[in-house]
This record gives structure tokens, C-alpha cells and sequence, in this order.
């Protein structure tokens, strides 16, 4: 049974439960809907439109109609609109954070604080829009003159996950809107209210109709999938999820040879050397490890500490993390709120339990919390070896796993042993091996005596299986840009 949410929305507006296509409000052609659960009480906080194929080719045919005459408009234009959305984005930080709280977990801090972080793509964004350029070329023919420009790629797809669902939507469709593109935005099903009280700030700072379009989908999340992979009129898909799901989406997206940028799944090393300051690298470990209960893609998920410190660096995390306090996110007081899911709750457990069948000790947590279904333990583990779940694949949960090493070679080779390369973290006061170490993690970003690396003006994504593309920074546009050359020839 849905609550009323106007209760706890200074701005009950903002809680919308249908689609935002072609800048209306609708639902599945269907009438068909899905329910949206807050994950700290398993009860239902609305029901979002079921679209199908047939309402997500509605909205992408909306989204060229309206791609062009926005691909026309002035820069100034683009940065004006999306500063606007921005602001409003800024004025509705609490009832945001609210409706991301209710619908994802997380503590109504981390919510405010993404708010702000979403936001911040914008502003960035806004700022880029009037700052593309091309080159002026020197012809290989005195008779020619060669210049290039950049065109928005077109309509674009937009697909994000629910860990962060403001700022994996912002961070896509700033950009896509700077550079001139009109976007279709595929909400995650766990957290969608989040991007509808997003679209309805674009409505209300002028965003064109059919420039910014948000649907929602469960069910009927492959076939949505499939669509905005393979639909002609898509030029562009930006993914950000997990990588088996975005294996799938580039092998649709060949079909039709769409430009891609997936921000994938991470299994990051945290180092800590045997000269880091430590509490310096206990402050990064929480900061990256712990963060909306370690549900994000750059999450440290391997801890690889000098014998050395090993002992002393566990039970200074340990004495940190019983600060925690483990609740509802609504609640001010907590710190740490629940899982996104069972099968979120079921990965855990499970990397536990193979861990601990394989040799590894648990010295804080390891197990279900009696708060709500979807409540674990803030957990550390020790005695950790090559091998177990752990250490392979993204736990995507509050499992903090440490592993002793003995030397800097190791620590690297450890750290380099997995199939993903998002993020890296280490700590050493020594500063050539700060530039020997950065320089060999074989990931995207590397955070040197810090743990928290998300910055709007930083380069964001990975290497190897965690992706491909730049979101955020100067950079980020260029995703949404295509070059075209023009020769001249003169007489
Ligand atoms: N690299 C990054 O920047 C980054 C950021 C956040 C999250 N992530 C990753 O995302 C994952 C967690 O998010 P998740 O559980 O939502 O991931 P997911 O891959 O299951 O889903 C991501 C999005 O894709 C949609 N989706 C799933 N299957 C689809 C299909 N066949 N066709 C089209 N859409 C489909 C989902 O509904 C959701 O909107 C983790 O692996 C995490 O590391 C990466
Ligand atoms: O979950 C991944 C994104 C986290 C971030 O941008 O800080």
C-alpha cells in the first residue's frame, strides 16, 4: 500500500509517478505498473508506469522530434538551461534527498550530500556547453582549407543504476544536453522517483519538451534494453551498471554501431603501506569503503596492508566502525542504512560464508541485523586469501576484507590481479613510490592519501573490464560530440 509522501516533501510536486515524455506526464500504453519499495521497511512507496518497447519507441521518436531543433539552439542557450536546473536542483536538496532516502536507503546525509554531487554535473556541464571548440588544420593541398567542428552524436540513450540515482542520471545528461543531444533516460526500476522528480526540475527550468525524457520499466527492463540499443534513432547509449549487463548492451548496440560509454563494475585495492599515516588511511578506508554501506563502484573491496600494520590497521577499523550506527536512513541519527535488496543481502552473506569456509576470521559483524530484511552487519574480515568471493567479484556490500603483503611488488601484483580496473587507493608517505605505484594500478583512478575521489571536475571511469569513457571533467562532453571535418577548396 503506497504512502503519501507530501507528509515528509516540503514540495509534494516533486513525487511524481508516471513517465516524463515529450514534457508530459504518462503512463505505460498498457496501464501496467510496478511497485517501488523503501528498502528499510520492505513497504511500498509508489507504483511506477510499466513501459514496453512500444512506449520507449514513442519516447526516442519524441526525442528526435525535439533533437532537431535543440541541436540548434546557441550554446549560451544550453548553459543558461541547464544552470536553471542546476539551481532548482539546489533549492530542493532536502526534498530530494528525502525521495532518494525513501526509495533507496541510504542515510538522509548520504542522500543530501549525492543531491549536491548530482547537482554539481550541471553546474560543470553548464560551464562546458559554451566551451567546445574545433581546429583549424593545415591541408596537405595549398588549395584547401581544412577546419573541424562538433555536432551533438543525437539521441541518446541514457541507462543508470540505483546506487546513485541522482547523480548517475546528471552526470549522463548534463553533458548530453551541453553538447546539444536530447536524451532518453532509463530509470533503474529499485529507484525511479528520483529521476521523475528530476525530469519535473528540467520541466519547470524550461528544458524544450522531448529534449529530456525519463522512463521507468521492471519487468519489462530486457525488452526497454533492447530497444535503446538497437533503435536506429539512437546515436548514443551511456551505460553506467554492472559489467554482465554491460556485455549484453554493447553486444545489442553492435547492431547498429552506436557510440558507447559504460561505467561498469569495480573490485578496487586499497594499500596501505608500512609508512602510511594511518589514521590518514583509516579516514580514506571509511570514506571509500563503508559509503552507503560499500553499494558503490568505487568501493574498496580489497585491503591489502603491510604485515607490518596489518594487526594494528584491523583494529583501528574495527574501533571505527562500532561507531557506526546501522538504521533507517530517515532516521538523523544513522549512519548506515540497509541494502538495496534480498539478492543484494544474498551476495553478501554468500562472500561471507565462502570466505569464512576457506580460512578467513571474522573480526567484526558477519552476519544478517534483525533491523529489516535487508539489514547486514557492518563486517571485517581477516586472513583473507587468493581465491575466495571476495577478492573476484564486487561484493557491493558493508565487507571490509583485509589482506596481509610484504612488499611493494606484491602489493601490485595483488592489487592488479582482477578482470575490472575502476578505482585504486594506497597510502605511503614515501613520494616516489607514491608516482612508482600510481603509475603501475592498472585502473582508471587512483586516489593517493585519500579515499574520496568523486570530484564533477575529475575524469570518471575505468579500464580493462570496468568500462570505457570519461563522465564528469573536461572530457565528459566529448562522449556526447562527434567531429566532422569540413575541406574547402578554394580558387
Ligand atoms: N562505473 C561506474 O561509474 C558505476 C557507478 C555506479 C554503479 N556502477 C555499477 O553498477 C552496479 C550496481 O548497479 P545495478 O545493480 O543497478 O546494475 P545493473 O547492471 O543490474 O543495472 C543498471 C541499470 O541497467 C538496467 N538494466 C539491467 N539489465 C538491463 C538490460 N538487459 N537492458 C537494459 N537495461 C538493463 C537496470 O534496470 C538499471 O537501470 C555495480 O556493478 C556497480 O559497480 C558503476
Ligand atoms: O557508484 C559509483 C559512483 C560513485 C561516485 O561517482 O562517486
Amino acid at each position: 500500500m503506497a504512502i503519501k509522501a507530501t507528509s515528509f516533501l516540503r514540495d509534494g510536486s516533486l513525487l511524481k509517478t508516471q513517465c516524463y515524455v515529450n514534457g508530459e506526464w504518462v503512463g505505460a500504453a498498457s496501464g501496467k505498473t510496478f511497485s517501488v519499495d523503501n528498502p528499510s521497511t520492505n513497504v511500498e512507496v509508489a507504483k511506477c508506469p510499466e513501459f514496453d518497447e512500444h512506449d520507449t519507441e514513442a519516447a526516442i521518436e519524441q526525442a528526435q522530434e525535439a533533437f532537431r531543433s535543440y541541436r540548434k539552439t546557441s550554446a549560451r542557450t544550453r548553459a543558461r538551461l541547464l544552470r536553471r536546473w542546476y539551481e532548482l536542483m539546489i533549492e530542493n536538496v532536502e526534498d530530494l534527498a528525502r525521495i532518494i532516502t525513501w526509495e533507496n536507503g541510504k542515510p538522509l546525509a548520504d542522500s543530501r550530500t549525492e543531491v549536491n554531487y548530482a547537482a554539481s554535473f550541471l553546474e560543470w556541464f553548464s560551464e562546458e556547453a559554451p566551451r567546445i571548440y574545433g581546429d583549424t588544420i593545415q591541408a596537405s593541398n595549398a588549395n584547401c582549407r581544412l577546419i573541424t567542428q562538433k555536432e551533438p552524436v543525437g539521441v541518446c540513450g541514457l541507462i543508470a543504476p540505483w546506487n546513485f540515482p541522482a547523480a548517475m542520471i546528471t552526470r549522463k545528461a548534463g553533458p548530453a544536453l551541453a553538447a546539444g543531444c536530447s536524451v532518453v533516460v532509463k530509470a533503474p526500476a529499485e529507484a525511479p522517483l528520483t529521476a521523475l522528480a528530476l525530469a519535473e526540475l528540467a520541466h519547470r527550468a524550461g528544458i524544450p519538451k522531448g529534449v529530456v525524457n525519463v522512463i521507468t520499466a521492471l519487468d519489462n527492463t530486457v525488452a526497454v534494453g533492447k530497444v535503446l540499443t538497437t533503435n536506429p534513432i539512437i546515436k548514443k547509449v551511456s551505460f553506467t551498471g554492472s559489467t554482465p549487463v554491460g556485455k549484453l548492451l554493447m553486444q545489442q548496440s553492435s547492431s547498429t554501431l552506436k557510440k558507447l560509454s559504460f561505467e561498469l563494475g569495480g573490485n578496487a585495492p586499497f594499500i596501505v603501506f608500512e609508512d602510511a599515516d594511518l589514521d590518514v588511511a583509516l579516514a580514506g578506508l571509511i570514506a571509500s569503503k563503508f559509503r552507503i554501506s560499500g553499494q558503490t563502484c568505487v568501493c574498496a573491496n580489497r585491503i591489502l596492508v603491510h604485515r607490518n600494520v596489518y594487526d594494528k590497521f584491523i583494529s583501528m577499523t574495527v574501533e571505527a566502525v562500532k561507531q557506526f550506527r546501522i538504521g533507517d536512513g530517515m532516521a538523523e541519527t544513522t549512519t548506515h542504512g540497509p541494502l538495496i535488496h534480498g539478492r543484494a543481502i544474498a551476495k553478501v552473506e554468500e562472500h561471507v560464508k565462502d570466505a569464512v569456509s576457506k580460512g578467513a576470521r571474522v573480526v567484526h559483524g558477519g552476519k544478517r541485523l534483525d533491523l529489516g530484511s535487508n539489514f547486514f552487519d557492518i563486517t571485517v574480515l581477516a586472513d583473507m586469501k587468493p581465491g575466495m568471493k571476495v577478492g573476484v567479484e564486487e561484493t557491493f556490500g558493508p565487507v571490509a576484507s583485509f589482506y596481509p603483503f610484504d612488499t611493494e611488488k606484491e602489493a601490485i601484483d595483488m592489487a592488479n590481479d582482477s578482470e575490472v580496473g575502476l578505482a585504486g587507493y594506497f597510502f605511503s608517505k614515501d613520494s616516489s613510490r607514491c608516482w612508482r605505484v600510481a603509475e603501475a594500478l592498472e585502473v582508471g583512478m587512483v586516489g593517493v592519501n585519500v579515499g574520496a575521489i568523486s570530484d564533477p571536475a575529475a575524469p570518471f571511469g575505468g579500464v580493462k573490464q570496468s568500462g570505457f569513457g570519461r563522465e564528469g571533467s573536461k572530457y565528459g562532453i566529448d562522449e556526447f560530440l562527434v567531429t566532422k571535418m569540413i575541406m574547402t577548396g578554394i580558387q
